[in-house]
């Protein structure tokens, strides 16, 4: 097998006591580093989407908490900021919740912090080596927006599943949807493939279809903001529409998530879809293309019904999207 590049995209400075990420907003073009010295950084880091990723943000989110701790400042206070900066992925509220019961048990919340960023890398890898299997040799697989990229570690999440069937050698090709607005799969997704050698080609998130159509997708591999215990998906905007084009064009749709991702409490009306800023949709390099006075939608995640879902790719399995699965995973 051959030897995965790690672009370490979130560090821990244990002598500094700071958290070091890589600044996605400026890739592809800019590999610079954002130097979070306390919670409100991080938070900031989050809102902004400097670090962005469902398990990207659980972890930074626990760094945030440790450094809250660290500087001496109100734990409960860092912990409701640091919980509001993003409402869908779960892992924020996951690896909050995780720091918070340290802080509350005695333990250090910066060791706990530590336990959750090297368990996240250990899980993308198992996630990777088992989900590998369902790729075979040839295969053109879509992914949409970041999948993983930029992730804890080298590995990722769909991501992991790609890199770890192209190092155990198979041949496959990867199609990028660009993801509008934020353009996800563009800038990081294809950077990070592109920086491993591992061959991309980006399109616009309007040309999936009509390459399914064509014959040219083999596999669609994503990742998950939240997965509800009945197999329903959240995920960036537009994956819905994916795993429709999917089922009618008879190509297996996949999800990769760690079970941090998976929300076992929740139902559908719990769960709060973001919606950002409309200026991400009416403005393309600061340059507004759509007329002053007309309003945007620019809804950050969608909702993948179950039964649109071939199966799920976790640390502990491949799933089916069924309550019965997932619960056997606990
Ligand atoms: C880590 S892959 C799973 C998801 O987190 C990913 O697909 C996604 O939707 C990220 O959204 P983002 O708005 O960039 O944080």
């Amino acid at each position: 097998m051959k030897k995965m590049k790690d672009l370490r995209p979130i560090i821990w400075d244990d002598d500094k006591k700071e958290l070091i990420l890589i600044d996605q907003r400026k890739l592809p073009n800019e590999l610079e580093y954002f130097i979070c010295k306390n919670y409100k950084d991080v938070a900031y880091a989050i809102k902004d989407m400097v670090v962005r990723g469902a398990p990207a943000i659980g972890v930074s989110a626990a760094y945030g908490l440790a450094l809250a701790e660290i500087r001496g400042d109100d734990i409960y206070k860092a912990y409701n900021i640091l919980k509001n900066t993003r409402p869908t992925a779960v892992n924020l509220f996951w690896a909050l919740d995780r720091c918070l019961k340290a802080y509350n048990e005695g333990r250090s919340i910066l060791d706990e912090a530590k336990k959750i960023h090297e368990e996240d890398i250990e899980t993308c890898k198992k996630i990777g080596m088992i989900g590998e299997k369902l790729i075979e040799d040839g295969d053109t697989i879509l992914t949409h927006c970041n999948a993983g990229a930029l992730a804890t570690s080298a590995y990722g999440t769909a991501l992991s599943v790609i890199r770890f069937a192209y190092y155990n050698g198979k041949k496959i090709k990867v199609i990028a949807d660009e993801t509008r607005p934020r353009l996800q799969g563009a800038k990081l997704t294809a950077f990070e493939l592109n920086y491993e050698g591992i061959p991309v080609k980006v399109i616009t998130d309007n040309t999936a279809g009509f390459l399914m159509q064509k014959g040219e997708i083999d596999k669609i591999i994503v990742g998950a903001d939240r997965i509800l215990v009945d197999g329903t998906v959240y995920n960036k905007i537009g994956t819905y529409s994916l795993a429709v084009l999917a089922k009618y064009h008879g190509i297996p749709f996949y999800v990769a998530a760690p079970l941090s991702t998976f929300d076992l409490k929740s139902s559908e009306k719990d769960v709060i879809i973001e919606e950002r800023d409309e200026r991400e949709v009416a403005y393309i390099d600061g340059v507004r293309i759509i007329p002053e006075g007309v309003g945007c939608y620019n809804y950050a995640f969608d909702k993948t019904p179950p039964d649109l879902i071939t199966a799920i790719i976790t640390e502990k399995g491949i799933i089916k999207p069924k309550k019965e699965d997932i619960l056997k995973l606990y």
